[in-house]
């Protein structure tokens, strides 16, 4: 199988050029709150969304099978759009800087949530176990906010323990 895509560990560095990652380690200011009971992580990433609202959705996943094909992409040119895990389990991000670029994978395994920054190219949810839970954060209102593309041919996915 060619075209296979390489599945890297998930870095707030590495992430950057799409979006952010959403991680204590990943916090640039923090700072205490509540008379000192509390500390805040502050805006580990910002939601988008223009002529619109963000909306907080919750996601229960299906694990995808493997060997995986990504065959599509799409981006949200109007608003972001984060994915916060509820649970511990591993999720796999894909995102390219532009269709006709190999794609990036990376594996999500202690929690860690990202946000797609508005118009970033990535592929639809790859949880890896069953009812995966998480939480959405994007924009909904008027007009087309979902660009999707086919990729031909595709990439691949595969070698994955969904543990
Ligand atoms: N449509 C939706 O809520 N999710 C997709 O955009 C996705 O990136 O999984
Ligand atoms: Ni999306």
């Amino acid at each position: 199988m060619d075209r296979l895509l390489s599945i890297e560990p998930l870095s707030a560095a590495a992430f950057a050029p799409f979006g952010e990652v959403i991680a204590a380690g990943a916090a640039l200011q923090r700072f205490a709150i509540n008379g000192g009971t509390t500390e805040r992580l502050h805006a580990l990433a910002r939601a988008r969304a223009d002529d619109g609202d963000v909306v907080i959705s919750l996601a229960l996943a299906q694990a995808r099978q493997f060997p995986f094909e990504i065959s599509m992409l799409e981006r949200h040119p109007k608003g972001s759009q984060a994915f916060i895990p509820l649970d511990q389990r591993p999720y796999i991000i894909v995102v390219a800087s532009a269709p006709t670029h190999q794609p990036h994978a990376f594996l999500a395994t202690q929690g860690e949530g990202i946000n797609f920054r508005a118009g970033t190219w990535h592929h639809p949810l790859i949880a890896l176990q069953d009812s995966s839970q998480f939480l959405i954060v994007d924009r909904d209102g008027p007009g087309n906010n979902c660009d999707e593309i086919a990729l031909q041919p595709s990439w691949w996915l595969t070698g994955i323990d969904a543990g």
